[in-house]
């Protein structure tokens, strides 16, 4: 649905009813600060619509929707819905300046230009290039998992045909952040950080990180204040720039090795020729400074870099953990999970130092449908981002359906993940059930809602298409338009990857699965947990 035009007076008769119409009526920012701070955001947003319908004010000049139908209009591609000022506290200082990122800029212009230079190399194709860093990783996050919690097989003790028992409990979604974390530095440095040769958060960088984002969260709902704080010249206290140091760190040292002995530059042929390994992302931020050198400068490479920091690791992680807890948890989902991707995969995956088969034969030739079905829907219950994603309306304003009003231009408008992810107009009344079913076709051995159902209930392919359409369409998982999220790709593969590989090597069980895990919402919806015992797959 697109924008109508509306007449000034229209629009002057379109603010009253703007104003009787809505509910829910806030008259400071400062409650959305409080909830922010409380980390509940997301609850309190899917609340106020279940209390007040699709359309709830949320500030004096917030309007937070709950209208699927109108993600193409808000979330467009035609750069007039401008992100509002929620988003430049997430800029960096540095040498005293402000650092724009992809994430944090506003002009549309200003972001297609910086864009250009670097977006191929978040493309699928770019993404496949940097698969051996990931496969990397996951050797060694499971390396790490087997020494700490599945030490040397011993065998014979009546455990089963390896012998082996379940490890005790452990927080396994550290370790996922750890991964995530030390997958981000090797594909953006060539190194990894060392979060899982160290296994614990050794220099606090991560806990820095959570910190960071209760810090954006709250203080972009009130955004003046970070320029009291991080954003001030005279007396800056860092707050967003603080996740800065290990970066500039990186690319001081990165600097440096490039300067001394061309190692792992693709331009010096010689040490192309004698590196087996694929260029990492700073060395295309750098290619991209040479290439554009009137776009990308030495600043804007450390914003490209921090964006990675910044919007790639913890969401990512999010993401993994959401998955493992919902499937380990519903009744049924962890044993077809288990009996369909080891289907899927060849024997050998379970053998050490083995990682599933490369990301695009496996998605392309969608061998593990139900392993889709699963992150899909673990997406949609737990998305990484739980908070508002606010636009301007533009000047011709945004009218909404229903009879619902036209809402002024200037006013800030926007949807949430999460509330959208739950919306039974779309999901129907089982909106609040882990049904990873629902993205599968109906009646073809893996779809249908009741088993019995089977024989009557076949969907037609067309009836899948249409229905499949209609999810994707309310999704808001990654965002929309051409704001959508940069690093779908490579968080995605992230994903599928670690989740095929520990379900193809291990056994896993929840702790306590009656035991719901602990949630904070500050724009990420970050957990701890999900709190596992593992042991060696076992065989027959
Ligand atoms: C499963 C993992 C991920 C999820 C759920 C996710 C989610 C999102 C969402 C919802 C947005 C839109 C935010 C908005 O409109 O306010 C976004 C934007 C963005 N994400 Fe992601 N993200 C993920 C992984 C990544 C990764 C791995 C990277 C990069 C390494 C990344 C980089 C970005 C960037 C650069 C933007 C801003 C795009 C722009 O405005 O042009 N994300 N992400």
């Amino acid at each position: 649905m697109s924008s109508p035009v509306v007449s000034s007076n229209t629009l002057l008769g379109a603010l009253v009813l703007f104003i009787a119409t809505y509910v829910g009526w806030r008259w400071t920012n400062l409650w959305r600060f409080y909830h922010t701070l409380r980390g509940d955001m997301h609850l309190v947003n899917l609340r106020a619509h279940q209390k007040y319908g699709p359309v709830v004010r949320t500030g004096p000049n917030h309007l937070d929707l709950d209208l699927p139908g109108l993600i193409k209009t808000v979330y467009s591609s035609d750069g007039r819905w401008r992100k509002t000022d929620f988003y430049p506290p997430a800029s960096n200082v540095m040498d005293g300046r402000v650092v724009d990122n992809l994430f944090s800029l506003q002009d549309p212009a200003q972001h297609a230009r910086q864009k250009r230079p670097v977006a191929k190399h978040y493309s699928l194709a770019g993404v496949l290039s940097l698969e051996p860093y990931v496969d990397e990783t996951i050797r060694l996050l499971c390396r790490m998992l087997e020494e700490r919690y599945m030490p040397a097989r011993s065998g014979g003790d009546g455990e089963g045909e390896t012998g082996e028992r379940f490890s005790p409990g452990f927080d396994l979604g550290q370790w996922i952040k750890m991964y995530t974390w030390d997958v981000i530095g090797q594909i953006t440095f060539g190194k990894h950080f060392g979060y899982l040769r160290a296994g614990r958060d050794f220099d606090g960088h991560l806990w820095l990180s959570d910190k960071g984002a209760d810090y954006l969260a709250s203080v972009s709902q009130i955004p003046w204040l970070d320029r009291l704080i991080d954003k001030n010249p005279l007396f800056p206290v860092a707050g967003a720039t603080a996740l800065l140091g290990p970066t500039l760190q990186y690319l001081e040292e990165r600097y440096a090795a490039a300067r001394d002995d061309g190692h792992h530059n693709p331009h010096d042929d010689a040490a192309a020729a004698a590196t087996t390994q694929p260029p990492d992302f700073l060395d295309k931020f750098l290619e991209a400074q040479r290439e554009h050198p009137d776009v990308v400068d030495r600043r804007q490479v450390v914003g490209y870099l921090s964006i990675n920091m910044l919007a790639g690791a913890d969401t990512t992680a999010i993401a993994i953990k959401a998955v493992l807890y919902y499937a380990l948890r519903t009744p049924g989902v962890w044993p077809k999970l288990v009996t369909s991707v080891r289907a899927a995969l060849d024997d050998s995956t379970a053998e050490e130092e083995a990682v599933p088969s490369p990301y695009a034969e496996l998605r392309a030739a969608n061998r593990m449908p139900y392993l889709e079905a699963v992150v899909r829907e673990a997406l949609r219950m737990h998305p990484g981002v739980a908070m508002v994603l606010p636009r301007y309306v533009p000047a011709d304003g945004l009218e909404l359906p229903g009879g619902l009003g036209v809402v002024p231009p200037g006013t800030s408008v926007g949807m949430n993940p999460y509330v959208l992810g739950r919306n039974r107009g779309v999901w129907g009344p089982d909106a609040d059930e882990f049904r990873p079913e629902r993205w599968l076709r109906y009646g073809h051995g893996h779809g249908q809602k009741e088993e019995e159902e089977e024989a009557e209930d076949e969907e037609t392919e067309e009836g899948y298409a249409a229905r499949l359409r209609a999810m994707n369409n309310a999704d808001l998982t990654f965002g929309a338009g051409s704001r959508v999220c940069l690093g779908k790709h490579l968080g995605l593969l992230q994903v599928y990857k670690v989740v095929a590989t520990l379900v193809a090597r291990y056994d896993l069980e929840l702790v306590d699965p009656a035991k719901n895990w602990w949630v904070r919402c500050a724009f990420f919806l970050r957990q701890r947990g999900p709190d596992v015992r593992i042991r060696r797959r076992r065989r027959g």
